[in-house]
């Protein structure tokens, strides 16, 4: 376990200084472990939101005009950056959301890989010749900026998620005001020290903390706004959606999902086990690719449950610092009260739980957000926790009879971000893939799990239908232009 820890409070960073609000006031962020403070954010107002926006306005053509190559150096550099600052930023990680150090470290090592393929992408084609029926005229497509980008993020990946989305925006020459999460704020002010060494050019990249409904509203409906970015709940996703829309300005959405796992009788059922406790548990489940439902055909159910619930039985719940701790706390005590209020309802309407979902209770437990990860059965896929995202370690056990019920069940919700099959018939795997549906489509492989090459995203309610990370990125962050030149 770590024995330093310095606690800071953090400014925004608006036009290259790092400045106090104009409200003198911080908001404390706590670790769901302990409750101990972890540092101190500002808590923006409208005025520092403005000086934000106006700043990334004013830098806009400047940092476009500088060229793909040259943006990309600087990436590389924030790459190199971050990678020295990796162990710090982990463990701010750790203490502030509470995943365990291992996976914080992986999050962060993430970070820095995504930085380097954006920061390579300054070397890489920014459109494409088409032949035009003018045999005398050249014809091409060029990507554009859009201009000032907003950019909100989660609490859950509080280091891969704002990269994945300003590192494409910045390499493809938009300047940036990012609102992060309150609860992984100090997290983020981390990261953001590291871009700031790297040396963007004034008012390129800009940071500013504060509440969602004041700071993160205000950035939607700036006049000065380009297009916006968000990942986070449905709720407020719907809200971003209908603002940006008002004022006719891009946006990309990425909320939440109910993740179905579907073990058939074909399935190893060693590896279908490995898969839902990692998809399902980790990060406490607070992932929006995380399992949640998992269907399973009748012949192979009893062996599956008993080997789950073993599996289960192993998970260590602690403090996410320390080493052998498999599963930290809930991300916040807000968190902790929505998995609670659903383990309750599970139980009301009629669902079995099988293992776990106790708070944990006695010496270090109590000052901290614990509960043991829950897994019921007798789960129909019209109850409550078949049906919304709890975002937190509880799992459905779902009873099919054949692939064709399960991938019924499976699609039963408005949801439609990931989705895995466990099986070993071929016949089964190409159905699966022509009828989930879902964004991320897995096969013998967890639910969770992205890949920074790929495109990222969701059907249905999880998504506005953009695509996040890999090529696709660019189609949300750049417009295209298309020029037709011919010799006078
Ligand atoms: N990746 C995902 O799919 C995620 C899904 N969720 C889902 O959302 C639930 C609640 O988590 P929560 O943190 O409250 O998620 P929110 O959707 O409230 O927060 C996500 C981001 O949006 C900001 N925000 C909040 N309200 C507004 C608003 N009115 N306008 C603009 N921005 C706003 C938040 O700021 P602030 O933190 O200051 O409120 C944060 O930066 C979870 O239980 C989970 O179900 C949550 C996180 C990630
Ligand atoms: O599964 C992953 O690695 C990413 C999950 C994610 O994007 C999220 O929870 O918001």
């Amino acid at each position: 376990m770590a024995t330093t820890f310095a606690t800071k409070t953090f400014k925004n960073f608006i036009n290259n200084e790092w400045l106090e609000s104009a409200s003198d006031k911080t908001i404390t962020s706590i670790s769901p472990a302990d409750r101990e403070p972890v540092g101190y954010v500002q808590s923006s107002t409208e005025k520092d939101l403005n000086d934000a926006v106006e700043a990334a306005h004013n830098a806009k053509k400047e940092w476009r005009k500088l060229g793909q190559a040259a943006r990309g150096q600087i990436l590389f550099k924030a790459a190199n950056i971050l990678e020295e600052n990796l162990d710090d930023i982990a463990e701010t990680m750790t203490r502030e959301m509470g995943k365990t150090l291992p996976e914080a470290k992986g999050e962060t090592a993430r970070g820095i890989a995504i930085l380097r393929y954006y920061a390579a992408e300054g070397m890489r084609k920014d459109g494409d010749v088409i032949p035009s029926s003018d045999k005398d005229a050249l014809m091409f497509t060029k990507r554009t900026p859009l201009g000032v980008v907003g950019v909100i993020t989660p609490w859950n990946f509080p280091v891969a998620i704002p990269i994945w989305k300003m590192a494409p925006a910045l390499i493809y020459g938009n300047t940036v005001v990012w609102k992060p999460a309150t609860e992984g704020a100090v997290t983020a002010a981390k990261v953001m020290e590291c871009l700031v060494k790297a040396g963007f050019p004034k008012g390129v990249v800009n940071f500013i903390t504060g509440s969602g409904s004041v700071i993160g509203q205000g950035l939607i409906d700036h006049p000065l706004l380009n297009a916006i970015t968000f990942t986070g709940s449905e709720n407020v996703g719907k809200g971003v959606a209908r603002s940006a829309s008002a004022r006719g300005i891009k946006y990309q959405l990425e909320m939440g999902g109910k993740n179905p796992v579907i073990v058939t009788k074909e399935a190893n059922i060693n590896q279908a086990v490995e898969a839902v406790i990692s998809g399902g548990f980790r990060s406490s489940g607070q992932k929006c690719t995380a399992s949640s439902r998992v269907i399973v055909e009748s012949t192979v159910y009893d062996e599956f449950k008993q080997k789950l619930v073993e599996a289960a039985e192993k998970i260590t719940v602690g403090n996410p610092l320390t080493d052998g701790i498999w599963m930290g706390p809930c991300a916040s005590e807000s968190q902790f009260n929505t998995v609670t209020k659903y383990i309750e309802i599970g139980k009301q309407e009629g669902a079995k739980l099988v293992y776990g979902g106790e708070v944990l209770t006695g010496g270090e437990y109590d000052s901290g957000f614990y509960v043991t990860p829950a897994i019921f059965e007798a789960v129909t896929t019209d109850m409550e926790i078949a049906q919304e995202e709890i975002f937190g370690p509880v799992i459905a056990l779902i009873k099919a009879a054949d692939l064709e019920e399960a991938i019924e069940m499976a699609n039963h919700t408005k949801y439609g971000l990931s989705a895995s099959i466990f099986t070993s018939n071929i016949n089964s795997i190409l159905e699966f893939i022509d009828e989930i549906e879902v964004g991320l489509v897995r096969i013998n492989a967890e639910s969770a799990g992205v890949e920074l090459q790929a495109p990222f995203g969701g059907m249905k309610a999880s998504s506005s239908g953009s695509r996040e990370q890999g090529e696709a990125a660019k189609e949300f962050f750049t417009a295209i232009k298309t020029v037709f030149i011919k010799g006078s």
